[in-house]
């Protein structure tokens, strides 16, 4: 089992960290305005349940284990996303997502919980990329809005650049009949193998037939997704790249932790700096991106 948290960490009430599945350690949150949990393995997000409906899509197959990302709710994609702005690091979309991450606070004001996870470099990450950095991830849930500050610091003594991704899965009734507003006029990349990259511009809402994997570059609209009865809304600050995401039925089922059906009640809108809007930091420079996530 991963470390607990400091053991000076006073936790308020309606939070608690528990041996969560496969024993990693889990923060999970019981307040009137919203269930939640989260995952010292790769800060990962697993539920937001605002008045016990839940918000985010985790794969009934997701494996809970050391070195593995979890599918569904929402994995930290950093320092690249992918195989990196050009192709070829690994692990895919960056170490954070299967890394442990430290409980650093956790405060109430009775309405809002926000939990702070903090990831620093080490031996083990700058093995895999060379730079001294520090994360401050702070997740703010609560009654209608699920805040996701993201803020990167170089604390190194030469400049580096990242990619990174809150790589948000939603729950939807059915992608045949969810939309996603709000990108319209924006260039994107069409990254599904063998179709015409691109870049092309979005003539409109975003409908699902096939399998989509749209990278959309130098936007920082905010998407809406209209996902049956309740739509959920991503708007972004300090991002200015934006990916939807749906597998369809080929690439569900070669995917282990992916249920070979569940391709139909998820879609995801992630909030990104990738490619073109990777981020350069100074030394002692610090960037925040940021998802607010509201319904
Ligand atoms: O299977 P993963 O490494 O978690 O990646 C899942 C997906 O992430 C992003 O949305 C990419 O745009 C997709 O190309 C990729 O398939």
């Amino acid at each position: 089992m991963t470390q607990p948290p400091s053991s000076d960490l006073t936790l308020p009430d309606g939070v608690r960290v528990v041996a969560g599945r496969g024993g990693l350690l889990a923060v999970q949150v019981d307040v009137p305005a919203c269930r939640g949990e989260v995952y010292l393995h790769g800060g990962h997000v697993t539920s937001w349940s605002p008045l016990g409906r839940e918000v985010l899509w985790l794969s009934r197959d997701a494996v809970f284990k050391p070195g593995t990302a979890i599918r569904g709710g929402v994995p930290i994609c950093f320092p690249w996303f992918a195989g990196g702005p050009d192709g070829g690091l690994a692990p895919a979309h960056g170490f954070a997502r299967t890394t442990e991450w430290a409980l650093v606070g956790a405060t109430t004001d009775g309405q809002w919980v926000e939990l702070i996870l903090a990831l620093t470099d080490s031996e083990q990450t700058r093995a895999q990329w060379p730079h001294s950095f520090a994360v401050d991830y702070r997740v703010r849930m609560g009654e209608d809005e699920l805040a996701l500050l993201f803020t990167v610091t170089n604390t190194g003594d030469a400049p580096f650049t990242f990619e990174e991704a809150l790589h948000s899965y939603f729950a939807v009734e059915d992608i045949r009949s969810t939309e996603v507003d709000g990108l319209e006029g924006a260039s994107y990349l069409d990254m599904v193998p063998g179709a015409d990259r691109g870049p092309h511009v979005l003539d409109g809402p975003i409908t699902f037939t096939g399998e989509t994997d749209r990278t959309f570059q130098s936007t920082g609209a905010t998407a809406v997704i209209r996902r049956g009865p309740r739509s959920v809304t991503v708007a972004r600050d300090g991002s200015s790249s934006a990916i939807v995401w749906n597998p369809w039925v080929d690439k569900a089922a070669a995917m282990a932790d992916f249920g070979d059906d569940e391709w139909t009640g998820m879609v995801c809108v992630e909030t990104a700096n990738v490619k073109a809007d990777a981020v350069t930091l100074e030394p002692g420079a610090t960037h925040t991106m940021t998802a607010y996530i509201t319904i």
